[in-house]
C-alpha cells in the first residue's frame, strides 16, 4: 500500500456492521502513512504537529475540517497549547480503524506538504 493508491480513493460510509482493521491490515496500511502513530490498542491513528503560530495551527485545522466534510469522515482535532495540533483518525461506528483512516490520513498528508 502506498499514499498515491490511498489518496485515489474517497471514503466509503461507514455504519459499522464491518469488522475492524486487524494488526496486520493496519501495519501495511501503515506504510502508506509513516508519519502516522497507531494506538497500542489498534483503535487509532495520530498525528501532531507544532505550527509556528497560532494562526498557522486554526489554518490547519480548517484545512482538515473542510477536507473531513468533503470525504464524510471525520477526525478528531485537537489543539493545545496555542500551536499544537493533534489529529486522531478512528472509525466511530466500528469502535476501531477502518480504510477510511487511513484515505483522510494520506489526504491530510498530501495538503501539508502542499503548505510547505
Ligand atoms: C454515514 C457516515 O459516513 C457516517 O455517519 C460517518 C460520518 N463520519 C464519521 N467519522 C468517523 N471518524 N467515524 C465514523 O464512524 C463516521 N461516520
Amino acid at each position: 500500500m502506498d499514499a498515491a493508491q490511498l489518496t485515489a480513493k474517497r471514503c466509503l460510509p461507514c455504519e459499522g456492521g464491518v469488522p475492524a482493521m486487524t494488526k496486520d491490515q493496519v501495519a501495511r496500511h501503515l506504510q502508506a502513512v509513516p508519519n502516522w502513530q497507531v494506538d497500542d490498542d489498534q483503535s487509532a491513528i495520530r498525528r501532531t504537529w507544532k505550527l509556528k503560530n497560532f494562526v498557522e495551527a486554526m489554518r490547519l485545522l480548517q484545512r482538515v475540517g473542510e477536507l473531513a466534510e468533503a470525504e464524510q469522515h471525520h477526525p478528531d482535532l485537537h489543539l493545545t497549547g496555542y500551536r499544537h495540533v493533534a489529529i486522531v483518525l478512528t472509525t466511530h461506528a466500528i469502535g476501531g480503524l477502518s480504510e477510511n483512516d487511513f484515505i483522510v490520513a494520506a489526504k491530510i498528508d498530501a495538503l501539508v506538504d502542499d503548505a510547505a
